[in-house]
């Protein structure tokens, strides 16, 4: 591999993360070699979170968010959190101002490892979504899938955070419903010009919710950072909560997501490094880390 890069995979809650270093260079990592990287197990992955050379100053770096299928997204809420773990322990800062295509974004390590990111202010106006036609109130919009006089799903709630996103409030457990089947239907139903994050969410109390996402450009993952901060807005919008909200994701873990006075939503949960190597990132081909090989064998 001659034009290798180090990357290492990371996970937020479940969610299968790449963080690419192509810092120092002006590569950057192809549709195809995503593709490839997210066909093979041992790189199977939801987000590659490329980290390049910053382009406006007083940033840390630009990042570049890539999802499984080679499309690209705005905003990962849970990659952002391994981004920051990863240049938090490369660097010992612990405060990071990072950019991505939806704008710029705060970020920092706290005392105890735990990952904060300032997710920005969440958009409903229906051309923000952006929908494809128009909805003057985006906190329940006209949308179904089921019989017309008994739909399985229906009325969610929409919002961008940097990506978009729509919120299905379910009463029964969300793993009852089948998001496999309906997730791809509802990514690519022509309301969402740019398709969309389609997530379900069932109300645990004032303060706390349960959330299953499927993913645009990727399917069903285990966690989905900006999905979390969408239901909780959302959640507090239509009264469902309050603005603090503790968002329980199919792998198990906790996401707290607050939405604070000034707009901004604050996301804190973990982020976890599993092992680290080098990618090509024309074609994808990887090497790991020997070292990473011994401690696994
Ligand atoms: N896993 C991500 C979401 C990636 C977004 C992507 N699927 C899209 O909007 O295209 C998260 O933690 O926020």
């Amino acid at each position: 591999m001659a034009h290798a890069i180090p990357f290492a995979r990371m996970n937020g809650l479940g969610n299968e993360i790449l963080v690419a270093d192509l810092r120092g260079q002006t590569k950057r990592i192809t549709p195809d070699a995503a593709r490839a990287l997210a066909a093979r197990a041992e790189t199977h992955f939801d987000q590659i979170m490329a980290i390049h050379d910053p382009v406006t100053p007083g940033t840390s770096a630009y990042i570049r968010i890539i999802n499984s299928d080679g499309s690209e997204s705005g905003a990962c809420g849970n990659g952002m959190r391994c981004v920051v773990q990863a240049l938090a322990a490369e660097t010992g800062e612990r405060d990071f101002v990072f950019e991505t295509r939806a704008g710029l974004l705060e970020a920092r390590e706290r005392e105890d490892g735990m990952l904060t990111v300032d997710m920005g202010k969440p958009r409903f106006d229906w051309q923000a979504i952006p929908l494809s036609e128009e909805f003057a109130d985006t906190r329940a919009i006209e949308l179904q899938i089921g019989p017309i006089d008994a739909p399985i799903l229906h009325s969610p709630s929409v919002a961008s955070m940097g990506n978009p996103h729509a919120i299905f409030w379910v009463s029964e457990d969300v793993w009852s419903y089948q998001l496999d089947r309906f997730g791809p239907i509802l990514e690519h139903h022509p309301l969402f010009p740019e398709r969309a994050n389609i997530s379900l969410a069932r109300v645990t109390s004032k303060a706390s919710l349960d959330l299953r996402t499927w993913e645009r450009g990727v399917g069903l993952t285990k966690a989905c950072g900006s999905a979390a901060c969408a239901a909780a807005v959302c959640a507090a919008r239509t009264g469902r909560t309050g603005r603090s909200v503790t968002i329980t994701v199919p792998a198990g873990g906790e996401l707290l997501i607050e939405w604070l006075d000034n707009d901004h939503v604050l996301m804190t949960g973990p982020a976890e490094w599993e092992w680290s190597g080098t990618l090509d990132p024309e074609t994808g081909a990887f090497s790991r880390d020997e070292a990473a090989l011994e401690t696994a064998s």
